[in-house]
């Protein structure tokens, strides 16, 4: 891995003027990108869309009707370059991340941009040396798990000592189905990638090792995926994490987190709806039908945060260091998948 290369001096803040809007463009506008114009336009302070661009021109054209004085841009690093453009949000898939940061990076824009930074260790870490270069934080990554008022309060249980020290994490990660392309590596670099990112915002250390148990497939994935999987962590410290990936149960949105501590355990994501207790003594709950309906107050104080930030010329969130630390893991799972050797994970100098 290439050593880094020392921050340069700190350029002036990209900030707006003081009582201004965030002028945000909006790259890709498919599931994500356009509940994220929602948000901007009507459930977070400080912001409005302006240019909205989609490899799908009609999809563009649709999202920015919706939007008082939004316009479409038809090419991702115009809209990138536009004069009234503040800061950008990117939630185009994965694999178009990487120029697209690079982009902003190149402007000194603010940018949040959805997991994952990107789809490879090399082009990540490039992006963290290059925003190390211009000596200020600008990229967001979208772990949006870490404003989830359940992660927040297991962290706080964490830091408060109350369940001692952590010793295990059992994370269960299932949606009801995904496109029929959805394959191991997606599985790991789209989805896991979330439990990467909760393991070392709850445990507070980097993961060393992945290990993959590929076990049964289910009769709804293509012939020769791997759905589900169980994915196995060992932190620097030695903390065991375990999680099950199941993306086509045909069920709905299952996240649950469990931490196990030496003076107790907690779990998240059993209840995030209504509980149902009824007279027999039982109890039930209700399954979220997606990560929208799970997750939609957290996406939305993701939002708010970084808008906030960003109008300052910073960052509030998990940043590219994050990101990089969590492609670095997926891009050992990846490897543990196509050799069902536990993998050491590779991870270059944090600048
Ligand atoms: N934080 C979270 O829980 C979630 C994050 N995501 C992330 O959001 C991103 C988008 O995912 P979805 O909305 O589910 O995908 P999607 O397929 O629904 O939408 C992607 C959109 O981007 C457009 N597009 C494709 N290439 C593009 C390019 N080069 N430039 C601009 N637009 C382009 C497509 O036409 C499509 O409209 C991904 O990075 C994904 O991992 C997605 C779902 C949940
Ligand atoms: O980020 C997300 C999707 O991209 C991913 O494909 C899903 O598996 C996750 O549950 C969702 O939160």
């Amino acid at each position: 891995m290439a050593e880094t290369s020392t921050a340069v001096e700190s350029r002036p803040a990209a900030a707006v003027p003081a009582g201004a809007e965030l002028r945000v463009a909006v790259l890709g506008v498919g599931v994500m990108g356009a509940f994220h114009v929602e948000g901007l336009s009507s459930r977070v302070r400080g912001a409005r869309v302006t240019v909205v661009n989609d490899y799908a021109a009609d999809r563009a054209e649709q999202v920015a009707a919706s939007v008082p004085g939004a316009r479409v841009e038809a090419d991702p690093l115009a809209a990138i370059d536009a004069p009234d453009v503040d800061a950008v949000l990117i939630a185009s898939p994965g694999p178009a991340h990487d120029e697209q940061v690079r982009a902003c990076l190149a402007r000194q824009l603010p940018v949040l941009c959805e997991k994952p930074l990107t789809t490879d260790i090399d082009s990540a870490y490039r992006i963290v040396q290059a925003e190390a270069e211009l000596g200020r934080q600008l990229i967001q990554v979208g772990f949006m798990r870490r404003f989830d008022s359940e992660y927040v309060r297991l962290r706080q249980l964490v830091v408060s000592g109350e369940l001692g020290n952590p010793l295990m994490l059992h994370c269960t990660h299932r949606n009801a189905g995904v496109p029929a392309t959805f394959d191991s590596e997606m599985m790991i670099r789209d989805s896991v990638v979330h439990e990467v990112d909760v393991a070392r915002f709850l445990l507070g250390e980097e993961i060393a090792t992945v290990q993959v148990i590929k076990g049964a497939a289910t009769r709804r994935a293509p012939e020769g995926f791997n759905d589900p999987m169980l994915v196995i962590f060992e932190t620097e410290s030695g903390r065991v994490v375990t999680d099950e990936i199941f993306v086509r149960t045909g069920v709905g949105y299952e996240v649950r987190t469990e931490l196990v501590g030496e003076l107790g355990s907690a779990t998240i994501g059993l209840d995030h709806n209504v509980v149902r207790t009824g007279a027999d003594g039982r109890w039930g709950g209700e399954i979220t039908p997606g990560f929208i309906e799970r997750f939609g107050a957290a996406y939305d104080r993701e939002l708010q945060h970084w808008v906030n930030a960003a109008r300052r010329g910073t960052i509030d969130g998990p940043g590219s260091w994050d990101g990089y630390a969590a492609v670095a893991v997926c891009e050992a799972g990846v490897e543990a998948v196509r050799t069902g050797e536990r993998v050491t994970v590779t991870m270059g100098r944090r600048p």
